[in-house]
């Protein structure tokens, strides 16, 4: 559990002058906790390399260690930075699982241990014991696990198998409940055959195509009979040695540096094609008025992205269903945009770290923006912009936002910049490195 003296303020600093800087990013969260988890039940050990090492990624190498797996670095023992990381699956068992803050631990664990032999506990900061996660117990139940509670703190006990087949889940809250589902299914009995029957549609969508195409990659048969039913097979999940692709949604605070100085920052090893929604910064950015440009080499299936800041930022009317995690930049973006933007498609945030809508027109008003909250989104208004306290509620989307408004106004103090520890603890010094020019 996080306490109040890893909470530190910060000094958000202004850039005098346009940013130029090349910023190489660490590995993606939601690509190193799905490597984690599939080469934990996977029929022999793997290599994922490139990994994240933060706050979320640590506890889900915690977690599975826990429940008995094997997790070493290079040169045997795992240590601190270590990023190129040997798992070998062992019989999963009974065990305390800390889920922080980290939605893929709470929603993405909870199958391991119905898989497991004895009973688990689960519990995490107070932040997290207020996210949605019934959908995730309920299912479960429903596959014939033995759960205990609805949120966190939540206790799931296992014989070493679970029963599998047919769940109806309403996943209008997140994209996760389904994710966590179908890493684990193939090992279920029957697999598992789930339909999302929420009036909402499932949002997150590249996160659940990620989930399909690792699944794939392990050589997992699934299917998606229709656009809110997934089918996966009994049967072994393999072990696949994965390199992970930088984090495109942690690199987008630095890509908004570009934008609103009307600098330029390259970000280097930039995928071609991925399923991250953090590459849908791109089309966000150009149409804000920057120019983005993707330099590979022939055939290459990475290259640098290169985003040169205009000199003022247009208005944004768009629907982040589908990218939601992008909100809190996106947002910050706006409020130092020329107009006023509209942005829906987003009522999930509201379970998010904390609910992000309500934090953002909090943050954004009192910097004297005009913001009007809907039911699904955001209404932005910039007004003429003023220094201010900026709370982060633990949310390391809302500090970074928090950071990206400061670029351009003097006074802006972050009161948990260390909540970003949660995927980049490297941020401050990243972010310094930004502003002087160098590559990080
Ligand atoms: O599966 C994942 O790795 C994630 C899915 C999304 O969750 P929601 O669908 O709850 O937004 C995203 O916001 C989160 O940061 C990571
Ligand atoms: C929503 C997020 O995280 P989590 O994986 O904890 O849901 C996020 O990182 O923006």
């Amino acid at each position: 559990m996080r306490d109040n003296d890893q909470v530190s303020h910060w000094n958000a600093p202004v850039a005098d002058t346009p940013v130029h800087a090349v910023v190489p990013v660490p590995g993606s969260k939601s690509l190193t906790n799905r490597a984690l988890v599939l080469a934990a039940l996977a029929d022999s050990p793997a290599r994922v390399s490139g990994t994240l090492r933060s706050r979320d990624t640590d506890l889900m190498i915690g977690a599975l260690r826990a429940l008995g797996t094997r997790i070493e670095g290079p040169a045997g023992p795992l240590g601190p930075d270590d990023t190129d990381l040997l798992v070998t699956p062992g019989p999963l068992h009974g065990a305390d699982i800390e889920c922080g803050l980290a939605g893929t631990v709470m929603r993405f664990v909870p199958p391991l241990a119905a898989l497991a032999t004895g009973t688990s506990t689960f519990d995490g900061d107070a932040a997290a014991r207020v996210r949605p996660q019934a959908t995730v117990l309920d299912a479960l139940r429903s596959l014939g696990a033995d759960v205990t509670g609805d949120r966190l703190p939540f206790s799931v006990s296992g014989t070493g198998s679970l029963r599998g087949g047919r769940v109806e889940m309403d996943a209008s809250a997140s994209s996760q409940f389904v994710s966590g589902l179908l890493l684990s299914a193939a090992r279920f009995d029957d697999g598992v055959d789930l339909v999302h029957v929420g009036a909402s549609a499932v949002p997150s969508g590249p996160h659940i195509e990620m989930t399909l195409a690792m699944l794939r990659d392990a050589g997992v048969v699934v299917e998606q009979p229709t656009a809110s039913s997934w089918r996966v097979a009994p049967g072994p999940i393999s072990a696949v040695d994965r390199v992970v692709e930088p984090d495109l949604s942690n690199a987008t605070p630095f890509l908004a540096a570009a934008a609103v100085t009307g600098g330029s920052v390259r970000v280097p090893r930039w995928p071609v094609s991925t399923t991250q929604p953090g590459d849908a910064i791109r089309g966000i950015l150009e149409e804000m008025g920057a120019s983005v440009t993707l330099e590979t080499a022939d055939g290459a299936d990475h290259g640098t992205l290169v985003v040169v800041g205009p000199d003022h930022l247009s208005p944004l009317v768009a629907d982040l269903s589908a990218i939601g995690e992008l909100t809190p930049t996106i947002a910050a973006l706006c409020a130092l945009a020329d107009g006023p933007s509209t942005l829906t498609g987003i009522a999930h945030l509201r379970g998010h770290e904390t609910d992000r809508l309500a934090a953002l027109a909090a943050e954004l008003g009192a910097v004297g923006c005009e913001v009007t909250e809907r039911a699904d989104g955001l209404e932005i208004v910039p007004g003429p912009l003023h220094g201010a306290p900026w709370r982060a509620y633990a949310d390391h989307r809302m500090a970074t936002a928090g950071a990206i408004i400061g670029l351009g106004v003097p006074g802006i103090e972050v009161d948990d910049i260390d909540s970003t520890a949660k995927t980049m603890p490297g941020f401050t010094s990243m972010w310094t490195a930004m502003l002087a020019g160098g590559t990080t």
